[in-house]
């Protein structure tokens, strides 16, 4: 007996005490209308991560049904899972059953109210999409962060003391676990994992997919998540198992079936470490992905954005960021710099000039990336001159703008690190920190680097303007047997000279 230890929560730390009990709720099962995956997926997913799971029971939807078998349940198992019963009906009576065995009431939780008011654009505890606002007393939320996607997921899991309320519906329930798997994960049960990006659609991999399932299935969780707004893949495999051989010999299976569409090297979070991760290039650690003349470039590129955080003030600096790729491999660089310089960037403000009809693709690119690197952007409205004039009057603290110009910009051969406006124009210092890169150097940081772009660049457009003056680039076009016309990639084009034959 004297080697049961026992944590603070009452339950023993000790491997063989991670149990689960398993409570699918819902008549439709019990009448064979509807198949039960859930509990299938649940004890996968459990048994990788180190729960054992001890019973699953199948319950209809009746108060004194559900209520008994959590009272029995709660007190057996270190997790109650319970899958079903949480919608808007009469019949859906979950957390009615959870309350009444833990002797609770049923009230609205203010913070289920609040996501309910986004989700569903109302707060009226009358409308019936609110029911599921009413959870018992002692409810606690849980809000789970997706791995793959890398957002925090918007609706709550809700636990009632040991006892988590996953949806019935099997894609939302599986996404919701998926999501707060690290919360039941057993620290002393040992698992392997990897994941492989592929640039292929999901159906026509499937095949390959369902094989390593049944050679390899029982001993290795197989997940496979297509994404559709990702500049560098298409589909991404899961592996997990308990045992480094198993995943060696799967990802090995996975590894020569899929050759063809593997994507090497993504890094999944480019911003973790940013400042190591582009320091390291110029000190040529990671060298082999470009060359001495390109590392030389952007050494100096780092310096002339160090010695501008130097001479201003960080409230005296904007990123003119317009969505672009030239700026979005700047502002890259410019959070590195602060990054290495000052530890956090929650000052450093962007500008923005709305001008024309903007592409909505650009809008929402500039949306992501602000909460992303967690900058703080200025939109000005109007043509580039009036609006510099207005931002001026409006913010007068900024007397320098970092700008993504090239040298092969029009207009823009003249141009040094440092210039000031020209004559007629607002007074700023224009810093030029990128103004030596060629267009394919600027894509090859761009995309070894992983850093996400604005997806037009991905279907034809290779210089983005506004709507009214940008069109895919002509360079990029290819038909196939069929005279169906599409567009080729923006880092493929291979005549630098061609990269705004698309503007006008
Ligand atoms: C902050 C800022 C300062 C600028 N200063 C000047 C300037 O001094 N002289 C000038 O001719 N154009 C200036 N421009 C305009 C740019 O040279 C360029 O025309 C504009 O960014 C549009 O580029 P695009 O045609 O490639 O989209 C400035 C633009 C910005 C955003
Ligand atoms: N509307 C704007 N608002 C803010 N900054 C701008 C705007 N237009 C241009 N800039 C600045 O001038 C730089 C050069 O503009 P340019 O259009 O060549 O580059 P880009 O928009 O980043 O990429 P692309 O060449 O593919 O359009 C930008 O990188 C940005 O720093
Ligand atoms: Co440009
Ligand atoms: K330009
Ligand atoms: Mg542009």
């Amino acid at each position: 007996m004297a080697n049961v230890e026992n944590s603070s929560n009452g339950f023993s730390k000790s491997t063989n005490q991670f149990t689960a009990g398993i409570i699918v709720i819902g008549d439709e099962i019990l009448k064979g209308q509807t198949m039960d995956t859930n509990s299938a997926f649940l004890t996968k997913k459990l048994f990788h991560l180190g729960v054992k799971v001890k019973k699953i029971s199948v319950v209809p939807d009746e108060l004194n049904a559900i209520s008994d078998e959590i009272t029995a349940f709660s007190s057996k198992f270190n997790f109650v899972i319970t899958s079903g019963g949480i919608g808007p009906t009469h019949d859906d009576l979950t957390f009615e059953g959870i309350a009444k065995a833990f002797d609770e009431k049923l009230y609205p939780h203010p913070e289920i109210i609040n996501v309910c008011k986004k989700f569903f654009g109302t707060d009226d505890l009358k409308n019936p999409k609110l029911k599921i606002a009413y959870v018992p007393e002692s409810a606690k939320l849980l809000f789970g962060y997706d791995k793959i996607s890398q957002k925090d997921l918007q609706f709550p899991l809700v636990v009632i003391k040991n006892v988590y309320v996953f949806p019935g519906v099997p894609h939302l329930m599986e996404k919701s676990f998926q999501a707060l798997e690290d919360h039941f994960r057993n620290p002393d049960g040992k698992s392997f994992n990897s994941t492989i990006y592929l640039d292929e659609n999901e159906y026509s991999i499937t095949h390959i997919i369902n094989e390593a399932n049944q050679k390899f299935g029982s001993n290795v969780a197989l997940g496979s998540y297509p994404k559709f707004h990702n500049n560098y893949y298409k589909v991404c495999l899961t592996l997990e198992s308990p045992s480094k051989d198993d995943l060696d010999n799967c990802m090995t299976f996975f590894l020569k079936k899929l050759q063809h569409c593997l994507v090497t090297d993504y890094d999944r979070d480019p911003i973790l470490n940013a400042s190591d991760k582009v320091y390291n290039i110029c000190q040529r650690i990671v060298s082999h992905k470009f060359d001495a003349e390109f590392c030389e470039k952007l050494s100096n590129s780092l310096k002339i954005l160090e010695k501008c955080f130097n001479s201003y003030k960080l409230d005296e600096i904007c990123v003119g960021f317009n969505g672009g790729k030239d700026c979005t491999a700047l502002l890259h660089l410019v959070y590195a710099v602060i990054i290495k310089t000052r530890g956090d960037v929650s000052e450093l403000n962007c500008l923005y000039i709305r001008r024309g009809q903007p592409f909505p693709e650009v809008e929402h690119f500039i949306k992501k990336t602000v909460k992303k690197y967690n900058i703080k952007l200025h939109t000005v409205t109007g043509r580039i001159k009036d609006a510099l004039i207005s931002f001026k009057s409006v913010k007068p603290n900024f007397k320098a703008v970092i700008m993504g110009t090239r040298l092969t910009d029009p207009h823009s051969s003249h141009l040094q690190d440092f210039s000031p406006t020209d004559e007629g124009w607002p007074e700023y210092m224009r810093v030029h920190p990128i103004l030596h890169w060629t267009y394919g150097e600027l894509w090859s940081f761009i995309r070894n680097l992983s850093l996400p772009y604005c997806s037009l660049y991905d279907v034809g457009y290779s210089s983005l303007g506004s709507m009214e003056n940008t069109h895919p680039n002509p360079s990029l076009q290819r038909t196939d047997s069929k005279g169906n016309i599409s567009y080729n990639k923006a880092y493929t084009l291979t005549d630098f000279t061609f990269e705004r034959s698309g503007r006008n």
